[in-house]
């Protein structure tokens, strides 16, 4: 069932892009199918025909059989042929879907190893989803073959059509080996997966070098290789008991075969039919045997294309088309009143899974700025995937200016915050444009671009290029210039800072890479932004850093220790509580003196 419904999204496509060649493709199937029959029945009549000494019985089978076997060559070659052209554009149509879907994926989807299985299955290039599905349409045609043979077969003895009941446990044990094999191919993905991407961390440059220096990179290829041979271990062990099973099956074929060919001599012999007969069913009970593996294995390849196409359906069901999305959800207010309110937020990444944060209850005014400060692992930055929207809590709510944040139209409330993260990305565009996707609608105004470089101290970076702004960036083309980590991360300051008027900025470290005077200078520069924020649109500042000479200028101070919220106050009014945030403001302040 579920098969057909998949045929019918794709024959549905086809319908759409292709329709010519899919009537074609269809009427020349059902044409071939008579025609194969053509060539058995020719062959019948020209021999019995020789046999009786009826010259014109014999040319006439002849004439039949060489038509027949003329029709069913060029017809199936030309149906190949459409099949083929059918694959490419219906496959084009359908990859671009994917993209576009997979691009509207929620963030969450990216980091759960479950959907991104999905998303990889749905990724298969579409001509081979495609031809896979068309496989099935080429089963129709060699079904109808098999049952005008099993006619044939019956016209001469009722018990012909019994061979073709030798064929089942072999369709049986395929289809079991098929599920098996599937299990299997789900089980090893995650292997196939890490192994992938620790050979892609052994070949970028980025990880390569920490490895050669470090000299990880052969514990790399080793973990990588194990996981593979783990991988190619248990599908030759799945192959090799599949090929078992269908052997079985076709040894009860062969018999089956061998008997009627048996059967249709006696009857010869006994005068009951001419030779041609034998001919003819030794012929039919041949092809019935190619017929069925051609469904067999047009059924075998058609369920792998099924489960791309089932991850494909899933992909469209999981996002409305992109192109088509209305405005959902509340407006997004222009300037906020009250600010951020959190209330028993909790969330776990896996449902069921251990809690990263638990009973946060904080309220964050409009126009603040808020640092969020404690250990590694502590939660800030999952906080900070909930406030952008990129996250739903898993318990409680978080409201901006009383509304919750989920029913407000999620795509404006992002076109409202900015974020740099530590882990921010380096785009391989042009200079400018590498700024510019930080607002898009705005990456075309080299006049913004170049004074938000000014403000965070990339302008030097992009002057210094070849040819400054449309410099290419990069080692994936030719003719890109690459960067140091520190100017990549000067661009990615710039790029968060693009937007002029958001109602939450957020600075997740993503200064590492800088020294500490530009460090400086870029809070020096946020918090300048921030004042304009303030003023624009009471847009609040997030800053999650370890650095408490940033930390002390904010007018929040949240510490979250294990998930939860230790402590929360002004700087002055934290050092005087003696807790967590005093221990941790001495220690570093002893450090550094
Ligand atoms: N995508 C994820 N899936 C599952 N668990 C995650 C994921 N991201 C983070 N975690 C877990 O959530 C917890 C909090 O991580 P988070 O990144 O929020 O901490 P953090 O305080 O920002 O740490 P750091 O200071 O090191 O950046 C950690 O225990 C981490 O292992």
């Amino acid at each position: 069932m579920r098969n057909l419904r998949l045929l019918g999204v794709v024959l549905g496509l086809c319908r759409r892009i292709a329709p010519r060649q899919l009537t074609w493709s269809l009427l020349l199937g059902v044409l071939g199918a008579f025609a194969s029959l053509g060539i058995g029945v020719g062959m019948r009549d020209l021999v019995d025909g020789l046999a009786h000494h009826n010259t014109a019985a014999a040319v006439t089978g002849a004439l039949v059989g060489a038509v027949s076997l003329a029709l069913s060559s060029m017809g199936g070659r030309v149906a190949e042929s459409l099949n083929a052209v059918l694959a490419e554009a219906v496959g084009a149509a359908m990859e671009h879907q994917v993209l576009r879907h997979s691009t509207a994926l929620p963030y969450g989807a990216l980091e759960d190893p479950g959907q991104l299985h999905r998303l990889e299955q749905a990724r298969v290039p579409g001509i081979r989803m495609v031809s896979g599905a068309l496989l099935l349409l080429k089963v129709g045609p060699l079904g109808l073959q098999v049952l005008l043979s099993l006619i044939l077969l019956a016209r001469t003895s009722w018990w012909l059509p019994a061979l073709a009941l030798t064929a089942l446990p072999s369709l049986w044990l395929a289809r079991r080996g098929e599920r098996a094999m599937r299990a299997v191919r789900t089980q090893v993905a995650e292997d196939t997966r890490m192994a992938t991407r620790l050979f892609d961390a052994a070949l970028a440059p980025s990880s390569a070098k920490e490895l050669a220096l470090g000299g990880g990179a052969g514990l790399v290829r080793a973990r990588g290789e194990q996981r593979l041979r783990r991988t190619a271990d248990r599908m030759l062990r799945a192959g090799l008991s599949q090929a078992r099973r269908e052997s079985a099956g076709w040894l009860v074929f062969a018999a089956g075969c061998t008997a009627a060919t048996a059967l249709a001599y006696q009857l010869a012999r006994a005068g009951a039919t001419g030779p041609g007969t034998v001919l003819l069913v030794a012929g039919l009970g041949s092809q019935l045997r190619g017929q069925m593996a051609a469904i067999l294995s047009g059924l075998r390849r058609s369920l792998e294309a099924m489960d791309s196409l089932d991850a494909y359906r899933w992909l469209l069901d999981q996002t409305p088309d992109p192109a088509r999305r209305q405005t959902a959800g509340a407006p997004v207010p222009a300037r906020l009143t009250d600010g951020l309110t959190l209330t028993g937020v909790g969330f776990a990444y896996t449902p069921g899974g251990p809690k990263v944060l638990d009973g946060i209850d904080l309220s964050i005014p409009a126009g603040s700025t808020v640092a969020l400060v404690g250990e590694h692992g502590s939660g800030k930055t999952t906080l900070v995937k909930l406030l952008c929207g990129l996250y739903r809590p898993t318990t409680g709510s978080i409201t901006v200016d009383g509304i919750p944040l989920e029913d407000l139209d999620q795509a404006a409330w992002r076109g409202r915050t900015t974020a740099a993260f530590q882990d921010f990305s380096r785009w391989e565009f042009r200079a400018r444009q590498t700024i510019g996707v930080g607002d898009l609608p705005r990456i075309h105004d080299t006049a913004a671009i170049a004074r938000t470089a000014a403000r965070v101290g990339a302008a030097p970076v992009v002057d210094q290029l070849p040819h400054g702004g449309e410099t290419q960036l990069g080692t994936t083309f030719g003719n890109g210039t690459e960067l140091s980590g520190g100017q990549w991360q000067k661009l990615a300051l710039a790029r968060a800072l693009l937007r002029e008027r958001p109602l939450l900025a957020v600075l997740d470290e993503p200064t590492a890479a800088l020294d500490a005077a530009a460090e400086h200078a870029v809070y020096q520069q946020y918090a300048a932004a921030a004042r304009t924020y303030r003023h624009s649109t009471r847009g609040i500042t997030l800053l999650v850093s370890h650095r408490f000479s940033t930390i002390r200028m904010a007018d929040l101070i949240v510490v979250l220790d294990g998930g939860r919220i230790a402590e929360a106050g002004s700087h002055a009014e934290l050092m005087a509580n003696g807790g967590l945030y005093a221990d941790l403001y001495g220690l570093q302040e002893r450090a550094y003196t």
